[in-house]
């Protein structure tokens, strides 16, 4: 494939609220930092302590740790506790007051008590530290505010040895500070680069720091392109950042939604004991004198006595006092009497469904952002529930610019038909949003750009436009973006194709920027759309299967080459007519094999793959690297908890034997010291590295299923975090694998653990 994986930048955001260390309460807002700046490219963990003097004895110790960056959360207010600020304060070898203003700022915009919020942003040999307000509004905003302005103020205090998290993009100089105004809108260097102030990027550039944005912005010159998969995490933050809400919404409109809490059984499932078959409730010993019968929906009476049945059908609820059910086809009945041989009682007998067999009262069913799916509603309604608490769908407006589309009859005279206007709302609707079709296209005048995304933007959360993104006589998009107070995310992507596609926030929504040419415009939809939506909507970063190419793939230099590919039993096969103004390939393709920067990928090696449309199951790759049956279940490193007996479960297979599970469970004790609680943080690519070892390990001929997940995030005694399943057809083989299976991750998975200790101390290892 391509060299290694690169060590992330490291974040620590440090928790500032006496009761939350007291565990009076959990904190919500340390973990939406974390996630949120894991989405932005860092590996990010968290310390909650008490507010004043441990807070600064979590600063000194992340200083000493040498991390990029430190994020506080609270105690920044005017209450006689809130002591952030005074211990960050002498800690700095200097202020930028521009990046906390424009954190202020944002958050101002909604909540004006945002003001109070005394934060401070500077620097501490080469680590940043920003103060952000405790509340979880606080720690969105702040997401929002800094994702721009990092990557640029991290790259110039590394003086540029190492590549930034994501690269953004200050807005060109708006055409007049008016329109810059009008718009109303927050952004952060975006206002303060209209306004000449001594906020964000004009003070940096004076200070002759951090200026990357400001003086991208007054010289008008191009950053360079973000990389492709940064660009992908970029967007996922954007949206996290701007996590839609929760409701209730009714079972049968909660299709394609995202659960935005635990789905849990609200009775024993089954609620209470039933019969299986039918045939007759028995108690005590033979013959059995028939007293009633029951069918399924009613409420029985109880089986009297010994040597009693009542007749009962399947999904009956069974007698009180019922000892053994007989099927009717293995029962003789005669003169109301019944006679006949029930298998002994026990917690497996087929004919009995027993309360509770299939999930306690209480149990975790599914958890929160999970995708709603059929299978979940059916579950969702058998556990109880008439509704499902799901985050609002993302609405997208399509906007098609160019005079020379139509959208009619064949294209003739210089004129194309329009086939975005038909493909993107088809093609963002089965990645869950909510997209009506696009007005006919816009004509190509910056007002009339200008016009369309003001209307489009009224009740959109996206915006998603194509063409123009390019500097052509008729392309007006930027000067269109930049007059409406734009704040770019994303500006040109180091891909082929794709490369002009952009991302830009006006106000609390998003505009993505596609490019004209058809293909590139879908592959611009699933690199920044898709990604945006899923954040939206509270879900994870969609994760890449890992799979075999049938054929080699050249690679694009500097770029990532996403080259069309079928899924075949063989993996996947390129599809030619994949030029970035044809759609031919594209039709009868399954997604794009992804060649990273740097290389080729040559026959049999692995890859990740970019699907054109969401897999039946997301987690399960569609393609295990044997074409006859062997596949992975489920392969993810994941923040949530699962439920180890199901991972095994999963991995049974009629022809299957014997299920090897290994389940590593944090212990209380490591190198003779305590053990409190750990942190897992993983790499980005950690997800393609367990997909491809998973691949790995399923192209055993003896295996004929694997499931594999690591936990990440915050974990104390007894959590499990990894779970490790192989099915085969005899136990020796199963054992094989499975110990294979855990040592190719152990060996392979880029994820490091903070281990806490009984003592106070805490340390870094390598790898679980
Ligand atoms: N001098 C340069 N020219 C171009 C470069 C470059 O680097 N230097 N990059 C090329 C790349 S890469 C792409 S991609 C395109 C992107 O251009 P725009 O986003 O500005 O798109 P347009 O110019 O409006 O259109 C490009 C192409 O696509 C056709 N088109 C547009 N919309 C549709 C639609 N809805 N359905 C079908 N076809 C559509 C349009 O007619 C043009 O042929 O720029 C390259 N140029
Ligand atoms: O990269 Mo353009 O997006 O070749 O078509």
């Amino acid at each position: 494939m391509t060299a290694g994986p690169q060590q992330p930048p490291r974040a620590r955001v440090i928790v500032a609220s006496q009761r939350a260390a007291a565990g009076v309460y959990a904190d919500r807002s340390g973990p939406l930092l974390v996630e949120g700046l894991r989405a932005l490219g860092f590996a990010a963990d968290r310390v909650v302590v008490g507010d004043g003097a441990p807070v600064a004895e979590a600063l000194r110790a992340a200083l000493d740790g040498g991390v990029d960056l430190v994020v506080t959360s609270g105690g920044t207010g005017v209450s006689p506790t809130d002591r952030t600020p005074e211990v960050t304060a002498p800690l700095l070898g200097y202020q930028i007051p521009g990046i906390a203003e424009a954190v202020r700022a944002y958050g101002a915009r909604t909540v004006p008590t945002a003001a109070l919020s005394r934060g401070l942003a500077g620097v501490a040999g080469r680590t940043l530290v920003v103060n952000v307000a405790g509340s979880t509004g606080a720690a969105r905003d702040a997401l929002a505010a800094l994702g721009p302005l990092l990557p640029h103020a991290l790259a110039q205090l590394r003086g540029a040895d190492h590549p930034p998290p994501a690269e953004t993009r200050a807005p060109r100089p708006a055409s007049g500070s008016a329109s810059a105004a009008a718009s109303g809108s927050a952004a952060a260097s975006g206002s303060a680069a209209a306004s000449g102030s001594a906020a964000a990027s004009g003070s940096a550039a004076a200070s002759g720091s951090a200026a990357a944005s400001g003086s991208a912005a007054a010289s008008g010159s191009a950053s360079a392109p973000t990389s492709w998969e940064q660009a992908r995490a970029a967007a996922h933050a954007a949206g996290l950042a701007a996590l839609l809400p929760a409701a209730d919404v009714p079972l049968a409109g909660a299709d394609g939604a995202t659960l935005a809490a635990d789905l849990t059984a609200r009775t024993a499932l089954p609620a209470f004991d039933t019969s299986s078959v039918d045939g007759y409730a028995l108690r005590g010993a033979p013959p059995w004198r028939v007293v009633g019968r029951v069918l399924a929906g009613a409420r029985p009476a109880p089986l009297p006595d010994g040597g009693t049945a009542a007749e009962v059908a399947t999904g009956a609820m069974l007698p009180p006092g019922t000892d053994a059910v007989l099927r009717v086809e293995e029962a003789e009945v005669a003169g109301g009497v019944v006679t006949g041989t029930p298998r002994p009682a026990g917690a497996a007998v087929p004919e009995w469904r027993a309360a509770g067999a299939e999930a306690a009262a209480g149990a975790l069913l599914v958890p929160a952002g999970a995708a709603v799916t059929p299978a979940v509603l059916g579950l969702a309604a058998a556990a109880g529930h008439d509704v499902l608490p799901v985050h609002r769908v993302p609405r997208v407006a399509v906007r098609v610019f160019g005079d020379e589309l139509r959208t009619a009859g064949p294209a003739a005279d210089g004129q194309l038909r329009d086939a975005l206007g038909p493909a993107l709302p088809a093609l963002l609707r089965r990645w869950g949003a909510e997209v009506d079709a696009p007005p006919p296209p816009i004509a190509d005048t910056l007002e009339a750009h200008v016009a369309a995304l003001r209307d489009a933007l009224a009740d959109a959360d996206v915006v998603c436009t194509t063409g123009g993104t390019m500097r052509g006589p008729a392309d007006h998009l930027h000067a269109a973006l930049d007059a409406l107070g734009a704040t770019y995310l994303v500006d040109t992507v180091a891909v082929r194709p794709g490369y002009p596609m952009l991302l830009a926030r006006v106000g609390d929504r998003y505009v993505v920027g596609l490019p004209g040419n058809p293909q590139s415009a879908v592959i611009a939809a699933l690199t920044l759309a898709v990604p945006l939506l899923a954040g939206l909507g509270g879900r994870d970063l969609p994760a890449l299967a890992a799979v075999p190419l049938a054929a080699a793939l050249p690679g694009r230099g500097g770029d990532t080459h996403l080259a069309l590919a079928r899924l075949t039993g063989a993996g996947a096969e390129p599809v030619p007519h994949g030029g970035s103004a044809m759609l031919r390939g594209l039709a009868l393709a399954d997604g794009y094999a992804v060649v990273l920067p740097g290389a080729a990928a040559g026959a049999g090696a692995t890859v990740p793959f970019l699907p054109v449309h969401p897999a039946a199951d997301a987690a399960a790759p569609p393609v295990s690297g044997r074409a006859d049956g062997a596949v992975v279940v489920v392969a993810e490193v994941t923040g949530a908890a699962w439920d180890p007996a199901a991972l095994a479960d999963a991995v049974r297979r009629p022809a299957a034997g014997a299920v090897a599970a290994f389940h590593g469970v944090v212990r209380d004790h490591d190198g003779g010291r305590g053990v409190t609680a750990l942190t897992y943080e993983a790499h980005p690519d950690a997800g393609a590295v367990l997909a491809a070892v998973a691949a790995e390990v399923a192209a055993d001929p003896a295996v004929h299923a694997v499931a594999v997940r690591h936990r990440v995030g915050a974990l104390g005694v007894g959590d499990v975090a990894l779970s490790a399943a192989v099915s085969s057809a005899h136990r020796a083989a199963a054992f094989a694998a499975c110990a294979r299976l855990v040592e190719l991750v152990k060996e392979r998975l880029p994820v490091w653990k903070h281990q806490h200790f009984a003592d106070g101390t805490a340390e870094w290892v390598h790898c679980a």
